[in-house]
């Protein structure tokens, strides 16, 4: 399928103080497997606070095309009549997930363990990432890859297996994306199925499986891992999900409020999941003021305010243990390390390279066009803050974490910063710019 748009460039201007209380939008990674967990749910599912975001609405049409009827009922909220387990229908049309890598290979998994054929298709930036790593276990558990593009990429033709093969499956990355793909097909199996991983990952599938009634065991493994076990074929029971806000959207706001001097705002209800906090606490190493306030529980999720004000950061060494916990966020680590005092190594980098952009380039020269003393040294990345010149455009490759990370920049930086397009920011965070604005952001069209 071919995606063209016209690119939308954008320019973050330096602000005084952010002031302001704001609620980021909803967690993409519990919203797509909202819409999914409908679809092999028997019954309605009803949805609080979805993130209407491009990826997200891309697995809803998946769905549809898979048998469910999914409707929207109000701002976030949605409701998914599902087929149920084993009852998929084949699709009538290409599943095209735009951007999405989450979208395209968790439903890989859904598909895989169905005895249905479906195409998988997305834009040129889905085109270029690796879908080996989910095809490689699905493959042993029965599917089977009719047609793909050169490397196990997309365009690509997957048949599933109506009695999929139960598995014992190492992830050999650290990806909640391949560890649920293998979790999503062993739900149509006749038996169960273990996935391990060496290093935890996002939990949210898992967290979700027993949320809607699957046998599903989680236990330690070594050091930093984890062991998860399930049973195939339960039956899911409908229940409601109430999607708490994205840390990973709320990473934006935080770290403007941190670099630009005077702003003193919060950012309320944002899911604190331990698998999700290496930002915060790497944010907290380097000096940050954020005071967490009024924690509680929505949708099984821990959420916390978080009160922020601009603070004097220093620069910290990040170990590669915690970057799973944060793999989407060092865009944004690395602009809030061009602000502090001294150098930031951020270690064990390598994932980013195949994300929606080669992510630790794009980055890198997006802080040299910005007159940020940068290096990549292997898979780390070190960056020498101080005062930033700012003035630079930056490619963003149809990478969204690219684009906010620098208009974020540019709200703190001595000349602004420009981005060369800002479309691919509906993917994940469709209110960026008018949050942004409410506490006193100005990012324009340039
Ligand atoms: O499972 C998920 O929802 C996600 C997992 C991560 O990808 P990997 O599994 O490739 O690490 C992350 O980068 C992505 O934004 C969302
Ligand atoms: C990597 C990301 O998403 P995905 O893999 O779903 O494209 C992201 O949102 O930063």
């Amino acid at each position: 399928m071919s995606h063209s748009h016209n690119p939308a460039p954008l320019i973050g201007h330096r602000a005084a103080g952010l002031k302001g209380r704001v609620r980021v939008p909803g967690d993409k990674s519990i919203s797509h497997r909202a819409l999914i967990f409908g679809l092999l749910t028997r019954g309605t599912t009803e949805i609080e606070g979805l993130l209407e975001g491009e990826d997200v609405l891309a697995t809803g049409r998946a769905c549809t095309l898979l048998g469910a009827k999914v409707e929207r009922v109000g701002t976030g909220a949605w409701r998914v009549a599902g087929t149920g387990i084993g009852s998929l229908l084949p699709p009538k049309g290409v599943l095209d997930f735009g951007n999405a890598g989450t979208g395209s290979r968790l439903m890989m998994g859904v598909v895989a363990g169905h005895g249905i054929t479906a195409t998988f298709d997305g834009d040129a930036s889905l085109r270029k990432r690796p879908m080996r790593r989910v095809l490689d276990p699905l493959v042993k558990m029965g599917a089977e890859v009719v047609e793909q593009a050169e490397g196990g990429r997309l365009p690509l033709k997957l048949a599933g297996a109506s009695d999929p093969i139960p598995v014992s499956y190492e992830t050999p990355v650290a990806s909640a994306q391949v560890k649920s793909a293998v979790l999503f097909a062993a739900l149509n199996s006749p038996g169960t199925t273990t996935v391990i991983e060496k290093e935890a990952t996002r939990d949210h599938t898992e967290k979700m499986l027993a949320h809607f009634g699957a046998d599903i065991k989680v236990e330690p493994h070594g050091q930093h891992g984890r062991k998860i076990t399930l049973k195939g074929r339960p039956e899911l029971h409908p229940n409601k999900v109430i999607v708490p806000a994205d840390p990973s959207s709320a990473a934006f706001p935080l770290v403007a409020a941190l670099i630009v001097p005077g702003s003193d705002i919060v950012i309320e209800g944002v899911m604190d999941n331990p698998l999700r906090t290496g930002l915060v606490t790497t944010l907290l190493e380097m000096g940050a003021n954020i005071e967490f306030t009024n924690r509680r529980t929505e949708g099984g999720e821990s959420v916390t305010d978080l009160r922020v004000t601009a603070s004097d950061l220093r620069g910290v060494d990040v170990p590669a243990d915690r970057a799973p916990s944060m793999i989407d966020e060092f865009p944004v680590l690395a602009v809030a390390a061009s602000f502090a005092k001294g150098t930031t190594r951020m270690r064990g980098l390598s994932e980013l390279r195949v994300k929606e952009s080669d992510r630790l380039a794009a980055v890198h020269a997006g802080l040299i066009a910005n007159g940020v003393d940068a290096q990549i040294e292997g898979d780390d990345l070190i960056v020498h803050g101080g005062a930033v010149r700012g003035g630079g455009e930056v490619a963003t490759h149809l990478d969204h974490r690219i684009a906010m990370s620098f208009l974020v920049m540019g709200l703190a930086s001595q000349s602004p910063v420009g981005v060369d397009d800002g479309t691919m920011i509906a993917t994940s965070f469709p209110t960026f710019v008018p949050l942004m604005a409410a506490l006193g952001a100005e990012i324009l069209p340039s």
